[in-house]
């Protein structure tokens, strides 16, 4: 037999049946939930007067309609009905049908469902995990194989524990050498969506791999991992190392004594054999990656913090033109204009893909070195942990003390201005560095402007009012 990839493993474990015509009926070994999705498929279970078939299975918490301020206003704090309807509708699904855990609005141990499901050790090495949420990806970077999945793929999964899936070919991205100093983990995945574009992974799983890659903590693979489907591709995978395995130990879901024991020994196989197969290969030097700033509206737009706004009339093909043409407009941007000479109003720190304990630190360190209070023409500059562990564990640190001495505002967990389904969004024209993951029209709130960021360039944006260089900084 040849070697198998870390995918082929995970798929032939979790591989139930499959038809003659590829299609395959998957086991799944975690669901996670949240409020926006899940409310059609509590319903349809309740039309068919079917339980949830392991309600052992199920962790849900509420994070994009809530509110990030004035929590002590409770329920009546949510202003938008429709958000409130989604945040009730959960509270009473999980009520009639159950969960292992649920982290409601309020609770303490809320966040965003990506942030929570691996605080609580609820994600963990081998297991497939799904959720009505397109970043799923993010727990990939544990060996698991996570995929989004649509409303009525959750009702399935509530109700056979299955999902209905098809193999994706294998993609390898290796990330070899040292990344420069004041450059993360977000930095690494815009420049590699920038070099695959949106649709590069298109029908791929991606492995990330390579010394850069193994070089990162849980929380910065994640980060990469959660914009695999950026790159097009539904689930992206981190090979189980030391890393992992330390991080995963003694958290609540954790298992612990002979069980950990023997979980340890088979997460020790989840990586690629040595002589895998793969259908494509993709491979970056660390050392040459720079901060990343998108300029436009999709995540591919992207360039080095040293570079320009791209100039149409340099692009040959007309549909490429007409895109930077257009996105141009959007972000009302000249072309050749000096990334370091666009201003911004706003700055966002938080999502799933940057709202971890080591994402508050890194913006906080370079609030610290750079000292004194976000620039006149910052508006609103924002933290929001993904947490109310991130949260907690923040505020042990003092990180809400630096921010706040700054001028930053410190929040409540949840999705925030990652997407404008809550209150937190930026008004028409805004401009806003933000560390998450999308930066279509509209967004963030319809007619504002997102350049997507690490934390760290997010942090330096605020204090200087335009892009700088964080390596001068850090
Ligand atoms: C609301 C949800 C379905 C959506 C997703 O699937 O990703 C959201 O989380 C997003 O980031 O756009
Ligand atoms: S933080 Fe943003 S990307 Fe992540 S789940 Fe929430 S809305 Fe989606």
């Amino acid at each position: 037999m040849t070697g198998r990839t870390l995918y082929d493993k995970l798929w032939d474990e979790h591989v139930v049946h499959t038809e003659d015509d590829g299609t395959a009926v998957l086991y799944i070994d975690r669901h996670l939930v949240h409020e926006v999705t899940s409310p059609q498929a509590f319903e349809g279970l309740r039309m068919a007067g079917r339980k949830a078939w392991r309600v052992s299975s199920i962790v849900a918490t509420a994070d994009h309609n809530t509110p990030t301020q004035h929590w002590e206003a409770g329920y009546d704090g949510i202003a938008d009905p429709i958000s409130k309807l989604q945040v009730t509708t959960l509270d009473a699904n999980i009520r009639e049908f159950g969960a292992a855990a649920y982290f409601p609005f309020l609770d303490k141990r809320q966040g965003i469902v990506h942030v929570i499901g691996p605080e609580s050790g609820a994600t963990l090495p081998g297991m497939t995990v799904v959720c009505g949420d397109s970043h799923t990806s993010t727990h990939g970077a544990f060996g698991a194989l996570a995929h989004g999945i649509g409303t009525s793929e959750v009702e399935h999964v509530m109700a056979t524990q299955t999902l209905l899936a098809r193999k994706a070919k294998n993609m390898l991205v290796k990330v070899e050498g040292t990344l420069p100093r004041g450059c993360t983990a977000k930095d690494i995945v815009l420049a590699i969506i920038g070099k695959i574009g949106t649709a590069g992974g298109t029908g791929y799983t991606i492995e990330f791999g390579g010394s850069a890659i193994r070089a990162l903590t849980m929380e910065g693979r994640m980060t990469v991992c959660n914009m695999a489907i950026e790159a097009g591709a539904r689930a992206g995978l981190v090979a189980v190392d030391d890393t992992t395995i330390t991080y995963v130990k003694g958290r609540p879901f954790t298992p612990s004594g002979v069980e950990l024991e023997q979980a340890i020994a088979y997460w020790r196989t989840l990586r690629s054999d040595d002589d895998a197969k793969w259908d494509a290969v993709v491979e970056l030097d660390a050392a040459q990656i720079q901060p990343q700033v998108t300029w436009g509206t999709s995540p591919e737009m992207v360039v080095p913090v040293e570079g320009r706004v791209p100039d149409p009339e340099r692009e040959k093909d007309a549909n490429k033109r007409a895109a930077i043409e257009r996105a141009l407009e959007y972000m009302a941007l000249q072309p050749n204009k000096a990334i370091t000479d666009i201003r911004i109003d706003k700055v966002f720190i938080g999502s799933c893909t940057n709202s971890r304990i080591e994402d508050m630190r890194e913006a906080a360190a370079v609030v610290r070195r750079i000292g004194g209070r976000i620039a006149a023409n910052v508006k609103l500059a924002m933290v929001v942990p993904g947490s109310g562990l991130v949260k907690a564990q923040a505020e042990r640190e003092g990180l809400d003390q630096v921010f706040k001495a700054a001028g930053f505002e410190w929040r409540e967990p949840g999705c925030s201005m990652c997407l404008a389904m809550n209150a937190d969004r930026l008004e028409p024209g805004e401009r806003c560095a933000s560390t998450s993951n999308r930066n279509f029209e509209g967004r963030q709130g319809a007619g504002g402007r997102t350049h997507l960021v690490s934390p760290a360039m997010a942090a330096a944006a605020a204090m200087e009012g335009h892009f700088v260089d964080v390596r001068r900084i850090a």
